[in-house]
């Protein structure tokens, strides 16, 4: 059994994290329940910030709130020191509620609106990350409009082709993301943004993708747009202050995955891009990454009743529980693996292979299959570990099912920070037939 940060067992065999037991957490909180390890989210941080520090590099770690967003968990950021990666209207807001410093706040997007830039540019956020030509042009007339300066990043698709799920592959010449860096694309958004008085171009951003285990794909992307950023610097005069090389730093859900420690990305691209500048005779510019997965992923556990049972003989034992894709929907869209316990019963000898089924009315609602448990009885609680990125931020209400709690764990202390959605709020934005409402 894998055990992360500060989860252990307890003499009575229970599953404890953050110093608090997990079949007294279900007691206080119910099923289904997220709870999250501060003290493991901490470490990450200060593990990806200490890096840069060491080596004396100017950088922002900036948090990637798509992977889990809510305003306790932004105020653990901000308290980290850590800036704010945020990829729409509703992230921004829930910074802006979580009264994040704007200055570190970053937004991304493949499609802003108008109503989301003038948003950002509202706060006065620290840059956008610009993605695109639309997008472009709109900044520069909103900020024309406004006679408003702002600090803009380029994103550049690099060409590089990451070991990693399809669906989460970005940094490849065919993807929706950022200015092709070998077309030409680039350098017209450059050369446009040089040009508009009020775009400060501090620099380049790439992203190669998501849970990604070896640092080639990263090294290779910095190389790409150092060379790239050494052309501009001889044809344009630019002078980049900033590169940013994205998140995507996988993490452990299974055995098979062998991610590197944080202190290794950083201490590798690190050293890439200073021999890399030293080479191209650049000025070596800050650094700024975006971990998301990595910061929050092995630090969230999902807890779940078992409720029904169906032995299918010869064939299969499926056990339910009493949440699934509406909490996880990793499983049905990219097929992702998870490791699970029995929280009330860690220590018990496991006794039968099963396969977890969600509550979704789906055949393809299935969490885990094959899974070792000692055998698994109505109202054992199942610890399903690793949900903490894009567990809560993609769960859904499908068959109007309500969002799970979130809870906080640290030195034997728990937190709720996000209450569980109620059938009142599944109905709350409903408008009954025939009566009168604004839109
Ligand atoms: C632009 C950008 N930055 C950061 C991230 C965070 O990635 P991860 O959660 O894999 O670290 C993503 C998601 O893949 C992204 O698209
Ligand atoms: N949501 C994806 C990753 C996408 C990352 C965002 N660009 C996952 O669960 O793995």
């Amino acid at each position: 059994m894998y055990l992360h940060g500060t989860a252990s067992i307890n003499d009575e065999g229970h599953l404890e994290i953050g110093g608090c037991d997990t079949v007294e957490l279900v007691e206080k909180y119910g099923t289904p329940l997220y709870v999250y390890d501060v003290e493991l989210i901490r470490s990450r941080a200060r593990a990806f910030k200490k890096m840069f520090d060491k080596h004396g590099v100017k950088s922002q770690v900036a948090y990637a709130s798509k992977a889990f967003s809510s305003i306790a968990m932004l105020q653990l950021v901000h308290e980290e020191g850590l800036s704010l990666d945020v990829v729409s209207g509703g992230e921004l807001y829930t910074a802006v509620a979580a009264k994040f410093p704007v200055e570190k706040i970053h937004f991304h997007g493949n499609n802003k609106s108008e109503e989301e830039l003038e948003m950002a540019l509202d706060h006065e956020i620290g840059c956008i990350v610009v993605d695109n030509f639309h997008e472009l042009h709109m900044l520069h007339h909103l900020c024309q409009e406004r006679k408003q300066n702002v600090n803009i990043l380029l994103r550049v698709t690099p060409g590089i082709e990451a070991h990693t799920h399809d669906y989460i592959l970005t940094g490849q010449e065919d993807s929706k993301f950022g200015f092709d860096l070998e077309n030409g694309q680039a350098e017209t958004a450059l050369a446009i943004s040089l040009d508009s008085e009020y775009l400060n171009v501090l620099g380049i951003h790439c992203h190669i993708g998501s849970q990604i285990f070896e640092t080639a794909g990263f090294l290779l992307a910095a190389k790409k747009v150092l060379e790239k950023l050494s052309l501009w610097n001889n044809e344009y005069g630019f002078v980049p202050k900033v590169l940013n090389l994205g998140g995507g730093f996988g993490i452990r859900y299974t055995e098979e995955d062998k991610p590197l420690s944080p202190e290794e990305y950083v201490e590798e691209m690190i050293h890439e891009v200073r021999k890399e500048t030293e080479r191209l005779s650049l000025p070596m510019p800050e650094i700024w990454i975006e971990p998301g997965r990595s910061l929050v992923g092995d630090a969230g556990t999902t807890l779940y009743s078992i409720g029904s049972r169906k032995d299918v003989p010869n064939v299969r034992k499926y056990v339910a529980i009493d949440g699934g894709m509406s909490d996880n929907i990793r499983p049905a869209l990219y097929d992702a693996k998870y490791e699970a316990i029995l929280a009330n019963r860690a220590l018990d000898k496991q006794e039968e292979v099963v396969s977890i089924a969600g509550k979704c009315c789906e055949s393809g609602d299935m969490l885990i299959w094959d899974l070792p448990l000692p055998e698994p009885g109505t109202n054992d609680i199942l610890a399903v570990f690793c949900t903490g990125a894009y567990g809560y931020s993609m769960a859904n209400n499908y068959n109007r099912i309500p969002r799970p709690p979130v809870v906080f764990v640290e030195n034997g202390k728990s937190r709720l920070v996000i209450k569980r959605e109620t059938y009142e709020d599944l109905v709350k934005l409903d408008v009954p037939y025939g009566e009168k409402t604004t839109i």
